[in-house]
């Protein structure tokens, strides 16, 4: 059981989490959030990269204030950050080498396994010998994720692992991660909601360091339910509207009593849920 309760984080003069609950339970959990929510500081807090100020951080029933728990954590941790910078004269096989060995694998034929068993997972096999500079941006994203997968981590942390990659590795990444998630638990931050709604059981919305809602992408959708409507023109009660394929405006919003109401997408959710925040905070 990994879970967060009560969690504040300061960096600089900003409040990045302001006393945010979360738990994982095994299977994809997806993290949303406008930029600048707080996202990329709760994964490092649960990737024991940073600290919490305030709150209780509980990781695979383990406490990570004491080193020799967070030792054990790191052994049971995969964490791909956004930018896990790369060294650009390392070939893919040899800064997975020297990852594994950062996270203590240190018999060289046993490591030298493992390496090669994650880059076959991430279907980069054929590219162990290539610099890591010469590599794709979507190869490179895989190989963040390989990275993350050395030692078979209970539990994995991606930030916005389908950030840059086209339509058809977006969906290899899917299948992926669907099935890593098959025997642990995976916190994954994205703003594709699509992401979302076709692979996360949960979901948690995170904005301005506040956790806003946390459930099933059903609940998020259920905040547009009657609230999304197509019409020739826009109508005054639109938060936004767009001339979708067929000619017409798709608007979410609060429609007019005559309005022909379309199916809410978890998009349009996602959209109201802030839209509602930003009004009550003002
Ligand atoms: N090292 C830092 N020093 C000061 N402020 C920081 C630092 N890192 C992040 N912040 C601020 O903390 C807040 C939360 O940042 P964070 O990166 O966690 O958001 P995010 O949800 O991951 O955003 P994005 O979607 O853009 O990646 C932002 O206001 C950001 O500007």
């Amino acid at each position: 059981m990994t879970y967060v309760r009560g969690v504040t984080k300061r960096l600089g003069s900003t409040q990045a989490l302001r006393g945010v609950d979360l738990e994982l339970r095994p299977g994809v959990t997806g993290l949303l959030g406008p930029n600048g929510a707080g996202k990329t500081t709760l994964m490092r807090i649960l990737a024991t990269v940073l600290a919490a100020d305030e709150g209780t951080v509980d990781l695979l029933g383990r406490d990570p204030r004491d080193p020799r728990e967070r030792t054990e954590i790191r052994r049971q941790l995969g964490y791909m950050p956004q930018e896990p910078g790369f060294h650009a004269r390392f070939t893919a096989f040899e800064f997975l080498d020297y990852v594994a060995i950062l996270k203590e694998h240190t018999d060289r034929r046993a490591r030298h396994d493992e390496v090669r068993r994650v880059l076959a997972r991430v279907g980069l096999a054929e590219v162990g010998a290539k610099k890591t500079r010469a590599l794709s941006g979507g190869m490179r994203r895989r190989l963040a994720l390989a990275q993350a997968l050395l030692g078979d981590p209970r539990l994995l942390i991606l930030d916005e692992p389908t950030a840059g990659l086209d339509p058809e590795q977006r969906l290899r990444f899917r299948e992926l991660v669907s099935e890593l998630a098959e025997d642990r638990a995976i916190l994954v931050s994205t703003h594709q909601t699509e992401d979302v709604a076709a692979l996360c059981p949960r979901v948690v919305v995170l904005a301005e360091g506040r956790v806003l809602e946390s459930g099933t992408p059903e609940t998020l959708v259920s905040h547009a339910q009657g609230r999304v409507w197509a019409a020739a023109e826009r109508d005054p009660g639109a938060v936004i509207a767009w001339r979708g394929a067929d000619g017409r405006q798709r608007q979410v919003g609060t429609p007019p009593a005559d309005a022909q109401l379309v199916e809410p997408t978890l998009e349009d959710g996602y959209l109201l849920l802030l839209e509602e925040h930003a009004c009550a905070a003002a």
